[in-house]
């Protein structure tokens, strides 16, 4: 497998945006204090009709939706103590760790080593394909929100596209327990409940492995046509034919809220 180094530069001005783009990658150490708000309920819900700017597409493989990196593994100095509750969303100014966290996955985009199983569709040894388009990866903040899970063995996501109030590029941090996570097609224009109701459709699946320490990045496409999801139901988490060991999983998703339209 070819390793290249991603260099992209800060833009001087606002570049087009890239199309889809979903990688997993591993991040570098985060710590210090945090406030939480605890939470219930199953993920986010499912998006309401996605930009019509935004066109559905078949990926060329499994990895051109997702890319697989690895960089550094990302640990918590004080994350077994604030990951207790099922699910954590953190509103406000983001605790410094999590800056830290943010400008660390930034950081990995720019300067990560990068192994992509993508290289086989590339000819040119300095070809790579950021996974964030550059207005994306620059914008401040790059984050502002967060929101913790914690599963249980046997528990996962449904399906699911993130809210609209949710900028473009996303961010997940995939810790513990490693699983396989679904990419499958949402149908463009649909409404919300139209989409919840594609959830038993067969559909194009994409599996996504992510190890612990992996980084799932969602932008463009991914972001907006593409639910992700995780069944952890009793024989459900395959993986090159083996089923994986399920323990507790914790997740950390960072996103950036869009503006209120008031
Ligand atoms: O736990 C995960 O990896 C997925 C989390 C997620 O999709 C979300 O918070 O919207
Ligand atoms: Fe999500």
């Amino acid at each position: 497998m070819t390793r290249r180094t991603a260099n992209p530069t800060r833009p001087q001005g606002s570049a087009p945006r890239a199309g889809a783009g979903a990688a997993a990658w591993s991040a570098g150490s985060g710590g210090g204090g945090m406030r939480w708000r605890a939470s219930g309920g199953c993920g986010s819900a499912p998006a309401s009709s996605p930009p019509t700017s935004r066109r559905a597409s078949s990926p060329r493989s499994k990895e051109d939706t997702a890319c697989i990196f690895s960089i550094f593994r990302y640990g918590m100095k004080d994350g077994s103590a604030a990951m207790c509750t099922t699910k954590a969303m953190r509103f406000g100014d983001l605790p410094s760790w999590a800056n830290e966290l943010s400008m660390l996955i930034r950081e990995a985009i720019c300067v990560g080593d990068v192994s992509a199983a993508t290289d086989a569709e590339l000819t040119n040894e300095d070809e790579y394909s950021c996974p964030l388009p550059s207005e994306l990866l620059w914008r401040e903040p790059f984050f502002d929100q967060l929101i913790a899970n914690r599963y249980k063995p046997g528990e996962g996501i449904c399906a699911h596209v993130d809210l609209m109030r949710f900028d473009d590029g996303i961010a997940i941090i995939s810790l513990e327990s490693a699983c396989v996570m679904q990419f499958s097609q949402a149908e463009p224009g649909g409404t919300a409940r139209d989409i919840l109701k594609q959830g038993d459709i067969e559909s194009t699946k994409v599996p996504v492995h992510l190890s612990p320490g992996s980084l799932v990045l969602m932008s463009g496409d991914a972001r907006y046509l593409w639910k992700h999801g995780i069944n952890r139901k009793p024989g459900a988490q395959l993986w090159d034919g083996r089923e994986l060991e399920q323990d507790y999983r914790t997740s950390v998703t960072m996103r950036k809220l869009l503006a209120s339209p008031n």
